[in-house]
């Protein structure tokens, strides 16, 4: 147990560490926590709340910190309450210790412990350097609130988001098997910001073969964002080379690649370099089916893909800002197997740390079934089918009791967990807790 987590603490502590919580509600999940940070005055007065928004912007400390700046508020006497320990690393951003020093903050209350190997230690490098620290404060509600981030981090693998586009009655295809376009513009705008924020994207082999995704970020223009996720098959079956999944990567992972590249922190992954395998470029064009991207004719041109909507941006020349791990730029791997938990392993080894599941319904079977499934971004189209595809393959479940169970999630989305999107209704879901 901390040293300071036996402290009892003022009214207006707990209040700004309430203000704390529902502010890190404000962030998005993925490769790090959601986190919020409340600062107050010498005699309690909440000052300033702030949050971080993902991985690669500030911390919650750093936001808060700079609105006092901004705002010439003076910090003698006061508190900084925040709902995890100030991080002691510098990773995609500086140490928040260093933050919290350099501001002249006499006082630190944090609710949970910094669980991980390289950014733990804030609260006692804070100490030793003077400032009044104390722990636990709320620490069951700022846990429950990152449950699955720390089981993940916990599993020393990648935080999973599953997204589906599904009929009412649950399909992702007809009968025939086709799937363009089951969701309306504003849900497919919806999951090609998703895809701007996670480090790899990964679909099964039927998906690659059936629809042939470019898995590609683009913006409301059709456009390429500025960073792709790394784009990754879980299949035993080769990937032919003229799938849309290579097309305009610089480089590919070849299948070989299983060696350490940039190993995410706190993990034994290896240091070996991997296999660059040569570049496969092509020009075909074809509709992006599994994610229901509009493709050329789709009658939408705004997010029609464009000839050059798959050119990768290196990430040397990207702005270090949120979005995918540096170096997996829109490159490609193929995941020879049908383990979820080993394809999480080689993706984490290539250095993700936030992969969004896309499909098919036998990839979100294999990933649900395993509870490899972090949060879920489920959107729903006004359109029956009544023949097709099931949107998730058999997942072992016999009796209602065994249901798989999830819950809303208000993290992420400023609507709610369950809103109109165009014509869609859109759910972001979290598992249930055991
Ligand atoms: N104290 C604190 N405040 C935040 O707002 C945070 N997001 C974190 N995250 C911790 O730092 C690691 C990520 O660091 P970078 O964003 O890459 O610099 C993350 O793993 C957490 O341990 N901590």
């Amino acid at each position: 147990m901390d040293p300071a987590s036996d402290a009892t603490f003022t009214a207006a502590e707990t209040a700004g560490m309430r203000a704390a919580l529902a502010a890190a509600a404000r962030g998005v999940r993925g490769a790090n926590p959601v986190v919020g940070a409340a600062l107050l005055g010498p005699t309690g007065q909440l000052l300033h709340v702030g949050h971080h928004r993902g991985a690669g912007t500030p911390h919650a400390e750093v936001d808060v910190l700079q609105q006092a700046r901004a705002a010439r508020t003076p910090l003698e006497g006061s508190t900084l309450v925040v709902t995890l320990e100030p991080c002691h690393h510098t990773g995609r951003t500086g140490p928040c210790t260093a933050a919290v020093e350099a501001a002249g903050v006499p006082r630190v209350v944090y609710a949970l412990a910094d669980p991980t190997a390289e950014a733990r230690g804030g609260g006692a490098a804070l100490r030793s350097h003077g400032v009044h620290v104390r722990a636990g404060l709320l620490a069951d509600e700022a846990r429950e609130l990152n449950e699955r981030w720390l089981r993940a981090r916990e599993q020393a693998r990648p935080f999973v988001s599953l997204k589906i586009a599904q009929s009412l009655d649950g399909r992702v295809a007809a009968a025939d098997g086709t799937s363009q376009w089951i969701t309306g513009l504003p849900a497919r705008a919806e999951g090609h910001a998703l895809r701007t924020r996670v480090d790899a994207i990964l679909v099964g082999g039927g998906t690659l073969r059936g629809d042939d995704p470019a898995l590609t970020a683009r913006d409301a223009e059709g456009a390429p964002c500025a960073r792709q996720p790394l784009r990754a098959v879980m299949s035993t079956r080769p990937v032919p080379p003229e799938a849309r999944i290579r097309v305009g990567t610089a480089h590919d992972f070849t299948a070989a690649d299983t060696a350490a590249r940039s190993p995410v922190p706190g993990t034994d992954a290896g240091s070996a370099a991997p296999t660059w395998g040569a570049a496969t470029e092509t020009s075909a064009q074809a509709p992006d089916a599994e994610t229901s991207m509009p493709g050329p004719g789709a009658g939408s041109p705004s997010l029609a893909p464009r000839p050059d909507a798959v050119t990768a941006t290196p990430a040397a020349s990207a702005p270090a800002t949120s979005g995918p791990a540096e170096g997996l730029d829109g490159r490609f791997v193929h995941l020879s197997t049908h383990d979820p938990r080993e394809a999480l392993t080689r993706l984490r080894d290539l250095g993700a740390a936030h992969v969004l599941v896309e499909g098919g319904p036998t990839v979100a079977a294999a990933f649900l079934a395993a509870d490899l499934v972090d949060e879920l971004w489920l959107h729903q189209a006004p359109l029956l089918l009544g023949d097709g595809a099931a949107s998730v393959g058999a997942l072992g479940i016999g009796t209602l009791a065994a249901a798989s169970s999830w819950r809303g999630d208000p993290v992420g989305v400023q609507d709610g967990p369950v809103a109109a999107v165009g014509e869609d209704l859109r759910w972001h879901l979290r598992p249930a807790p055991r």
